[in-house]
């Protein structure tokens, strides 16, 4: 830490300002029992009190003035074991949630009650706290407001009920202006706790008032003032400890291009919308322009933890907008743009860009400025609407908004709401967590920031060959190279979250630790190259010359920014191993306790109670000048501590010039995580690389579910591959087969193969040729939708309608049993004129698995498995169940062509223990079901001809 010439004195120096200024203060008061903190909190302010000022806030309850340091160390002392019945200004809440034991409860006699509620009117006019908390509650309406006093933080009036139930808390009253006040808090050290309660779980805006320095030059001498520093609300988290540092927390704005503040978007489906999201606690900022009818899956996408809109969106329910928001239970708040003064958008100078997401084939990063396109007027919109929110209640702590990412659907593959959702790739369908999807499988990474980005790629991946090539390119490289691997995965281990550190920097919370990981992830970055450098100069000595492959990792390094002078300048000014120490830019009151908080309990036991014991008892006199020199002490504490802040000021603002340098070396060693965990990935599970084309082709050999077939291998159990190959002359193929065959796994497996080939990943496959796909649909499984009026047949038709008139020639789309809902007449109708709208309009790659084998007659089902006539791109596959003679049978798993017209169904209901009795009627029923359908000669006939004229046939 700083290492002031003075600061090893400050132990000594606390000790003495404490037991000279407390002991006299509190009038001989034990602190048996003090923690640190709260005796350092105390020291600070019987510090204060020392040189009190005329300006002090003046206590609201306790009669006697002179008392009311005296009672702010009572009250906190009690904290340990009682909670006072009519607390003071500073004083203990009734915090105590059911893990303590209760408090006694002290009555006060009547007459002496009655004084004091007498004394509390005359002073309710000049009672500071009061004014400011009512003030504050004026202020922010629609937040919880907890007020710092002392070491607590408070709520009060009718606000304090609530919190008290949110909290567990226990509810006090005290009183105020001959009122009684309800109030309840708790210690500053729960926060945290609390604000995940509040925020995270109960989605309430908690508005923080802290205390502050009067004036940070004379220190504690100057007295504290209490302001509002930050709203925090579910999207603007910062640093909390409780945030998730695996995934982004985004905050995402949705607006109208309309110029004007405050107009509604119509709502129609091709209406252009803006979003900008930003995800505060890493700076994370991006921008798109969309549509309303595309709202819902850029908003599953993102994943926001809550959207802002327009104010003027407020009152209409119906709104789509509002809709689409409520539909997928997204936490909304509004905000009028018109109300905030002086939002600027970011800048757009490409020197102060952000790191693209795709470094590797964009190495100069920050981007070009020929590749920076201007804002569409809809994003800009969102980008405003952003900043005032984040300036509405980020506060003092509202960090400098750097350009926006920009994104462009034409760059990155789009996957629908349901397909993101029903493939699992981020999260499982079953208990919504992570287990058993996609991310779960690939994720290799080592950091945090690279896991948010692994996420981020398998969510949105390219659609430019020429970057998913530069990253296969890489992860070909490191699957080549071991030691080099393993050595750099050891190395990233060291990293920390840098991204994260520089927004607390950029946000006004930075601490000394901060300032320390900076530094020594500046030495792992300088050891990771370095390494890198090593396995360089040894294969240049090895062949004589260095291989191609290292085009892309020296790409990807290029843009590493040297940054040593930066950890040079902090090592210097910092001592490893006293990382403890904090100071903030504005000083809370906790700045000055966290420099004495190397006062131990201990420590102020033994000499207060040499300082109470008769043998050694100091005359007044001389008790006199040591109270003196106290003073002095105190004045030279409060000079080293404005010097160390001001050096500490200076290296955080070091840090905040070169924030952008440090993002682009975090951005550059995510990419490194990544793609080494793509090596490993590869290594272990056997993935192939695979050929991206600019084509609509796909030809996979002996593909595999990258998760399914993990979940089989556990048990023991094998998968069995399956090949796939679309051509532009065949793009889409039926699958029939019995149930449990394989069906949808294959169907699935099939789409996420070419998400990860297009997130630069391996894939599952013994070889893999694929055309960049735009677009990924999927109808598979439905839940039906009560409670906004939707059966499940509603459901699959709402999700069949949507890709029909969305999926594009580049398209992939797999539907799986469209139309078992409703009766085979209907649900069979359906399921034909999805096929041929799919070949005939939307002209894409798709894989349709049904249980209606009639389908293959309307579509003219030949011998060599293909369609007839307007049905010759259809190819026909099946799985199938090998039969055993005594009665035993198989699920084969194996894809051939051809139709199955047997589902097999009551096996599966055999397999599921369905009673015997049920089973023999089921089996009954079915031979009667067959011969009738045998007797209907000439079925098959009229099916084809009735398939081919309506094919013919011009439907408006
Ligand atoms: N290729 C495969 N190799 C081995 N096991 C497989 C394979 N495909 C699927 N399975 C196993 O079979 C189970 C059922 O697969 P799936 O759900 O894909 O069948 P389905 O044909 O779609 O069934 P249904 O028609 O009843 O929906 C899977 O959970 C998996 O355990």
């Amino acid at each position: 830490m700083f290492r002031h010439p003075l600061r090893s004195f400050l132990p000594a120096i606390a000790i003495v300002v404490s037991i000279f200024s407390f002991a006299q203060l509190l009038g001989g008061t034990r602190l048996r029992g003090l923690s640190n903190e709260v005796a350092a909190d105390l020291a600070a302010r019987a510090a204060a009190a020392v040189v009190e000022e005329p300006e002090v806030p003046e206590p609201i309850v306790k009669p006697k003035r002179t008392r009311t340091r005296k009672t702010t160390t009572e009250t906190a002392t009690a904290a340990q074991d009682t909670s006072p019945t009519i607390p003071a200004e500073g004083s203990v809440p009734a915090e105590e949630t059911s893990t303590k034991p209760k408090a006694k409860r002290t009555r006060k006699p009547k007459a002496v009650k009655k004084e004091e509620d007498e004394i509390d009117a005359s002073q309710q006019s000049r009672s500071p706290l009061a004014a400011e908390i009512l003030g504050n509650l004026a202020r922010f309406p629609h937040c919880i407001l907890l007020t710092r006093v002392g070491q607590f933080y408070e709520s009060y009036f009718d606000q304090a009920a609530e919190v008290a139930k949110l909290l567990n808390i226990k509810l006090a009253s005290k009183s105020w202006g001959g009122k009684r006040v309800l109030m309840c808090g708790f210690p500053i050290m729960h926060l945290n706790k609390y604000l995940d309660i509040l925020v995270k779980q109960n989605k309430r805006f908690v508005a923080i008032c802290d205390e502050f320095m009067r004036n940070p030059t004379l220190g504690p001498k100057g007295g504290f003032d209490r302001r509002v520093s930050r709203v925090v609300t579910p999207g603007t988290l910062i640093d909390e400890p409780f945030l998730n540092a695996y995934e982004n927390n985004y905050l995402v704005a949705v607006a109208s291009p309309k110029d004007e503040p405050g107009s509604i978007p119509d709502g129609e489906p091709s209406s252009k919308l803006g979003l900008a999201w930003i995800d505060v606690s890493t700076g994370d900022f991006f921008t798109k322009g969309t549509t309303l009818d595309e709202l819902r899956d850029e908003l599953v996408r993102i994943g926001p933890k809550e959207v802002v809109l327009d104010r003027s969106l407020q009152p209409l329910e119906q709104h789509p907008i509002r809709q689409v928001i409520s539909d997928e239970s997204l936490f909304v708040s509004y905000i009028e743009i018109a109300d905030t003064v002086d939002i600027e958008p970011p800048s757009q100078d490409p020197s102060t860009q952000q790191p693209s997401d795709d470094l590797i084939s964009k190495p100069e990063s920050p981007r070009p400025e020929s590749l920076v396109q201007p804002l569409e007027a809809s994003e800009f919109s969102a980008v405003q609407l952003l900043a005032a929110f984040m300036h509405a209640h980020l506060l003092e702590h509202m960090p400098t908004l750097i350009s926006p990412n920009r994104e462009v659907d034409s760059g990155r593959m789009q996957i629908d709401a349901h397909t993101l959702r029903a493939l699992e790739i981020r999260e499982s369908m079953r208990e919504g967590g992570t287990a058993g999807t996609l991310l779960s499988v690939v994720k290799r990474t080592i950091t945090t920031s690279g896991t948010r980005l692994l996420t981020r790629w398998l969510c949105s991946p390219s659609t430019s060959v020429n970057e998913i090539n530069t990253r296969q390119s890489l992860v070909a490289f490191f699957k080549q190279r071991s030691h080099l691997r393993a050595d750099l995965v050891q190395q990233l281990g060291n990293v920390e979250d840098t991204t994260r550190i520089i927004q607390k920097f950029l946000s006004g919370r930075g601490d000394a630790s901060d300032l320390l990981a900076v530094c020594s992830t500046i030495g792992v970055w300088a050891s990771i190259t370095s390494r890198i450098q090593i396995e360089k100069e040894a294969e240049i000595q090895r062949r004589e010359v260095l291989g191609d492959d290292w085009t892309s990792l020296n790409m990807l390094l290029t843009g590493m920014c040297d940054l040593r002078s930066l950890a040079d300048s902090i090592n210097r000014a910092l001592v490893q191993g006293d990382a403890a120490y904090a100071s903030t830019a504005d000083v809370p009151s906790s700045g000055i306790r966290e420099g004495t908080t190397d006062i131990s309990d201990s420590d102020m036991d033994t000499l207060l109670s040499s300082s109470q014991n008769p043998a050694r008892h100091v005359a007044s006199s001389t008790r006199q000048e040591w109270s003196q020199l106290g003073t002095r002490i105190l004045d030279v504490t409060t000079a080293i501590y404005i010097e160390e802040r001001e050096a500490f000021e200076a290296l955080r603002n070091q840090v905040k010039s070169q924030a952008n340098d440090l993002r682009k070396n975090a951005r550059i060693l995510d990419e490194l995580d990544v793609t080494l965990a793509f090596a490993n990935l590869a290594e272990e599970l056997n993935f192939c690389r695979p050929v991206l084309r600019e084509d609509t082709s796909y030809a996979v050999v002996d593909g595999r579910h990258p998760t399914v077939e993990l979940g089989l291998l556990t048990a023991g159990r094998t998968f069995i591959p399956n090949s796939i190959t679309f051509t532009q002359n065949e793009p889409l193929h039926i699958i029939t087969g019995p149930n449990m065959a394989g069906k949808s796994t294959l169907l699935r497996q099939t789409a996420l193969i070419s998400i990860l080939a297009q997130t630069g990943s391996f894939v599952p496959a013994d070889s893999a040729e694929i055309g960049i796909v735009d677009r990924v649909f999927s109808r598979i499984g439905a839940k039906d939708d009560l409670f906004r009026d939707r059966s499940t047949f509603m459901v699959e038709m709402l999700e069949t309608a949507e890709i029909l008139r969305r999926a594009t020639p580049k398209s992939l789309v797999i539907m799986d049993e469209v139309g078992r809902g409703t009766t085979v007449d209907d649900g069979l109708a359906i399921a034909f004129a999805t096929v041929h709208h799919l070949l005939s309009v939307n002209k894409c790659r798709a894989l349709f698995a049904t249980h209606f084998h009639e389908i293959a007659d309307l579509l003219g089902y030949t011998d060599d498995h293909k369609g007839r006539g307007e049905f010759s791109g259809i190819s026909f596959f099946c799985t199938s169940v090998d039969e055993m003679e005594d009665g035993y049978f198989s699920y084969s798993h194996r894809l051939t062509p051809g139709i199955n017209r047997d589902s097999h169904g009551l096996k599966v209901a055999q397999l599921a223990g369905m009673p015997t009795p049920v089973l023999s009627i089921a089996t009954a029923a079915m031979s009667h079901l067959k011969a009738m359908k045998n007797g209907e000669r000439g079925e098959r006939q009229n099916l084809q001809a009735i398939g081919q004229m309506l094919a013919s046939q011009q439907h408006p």
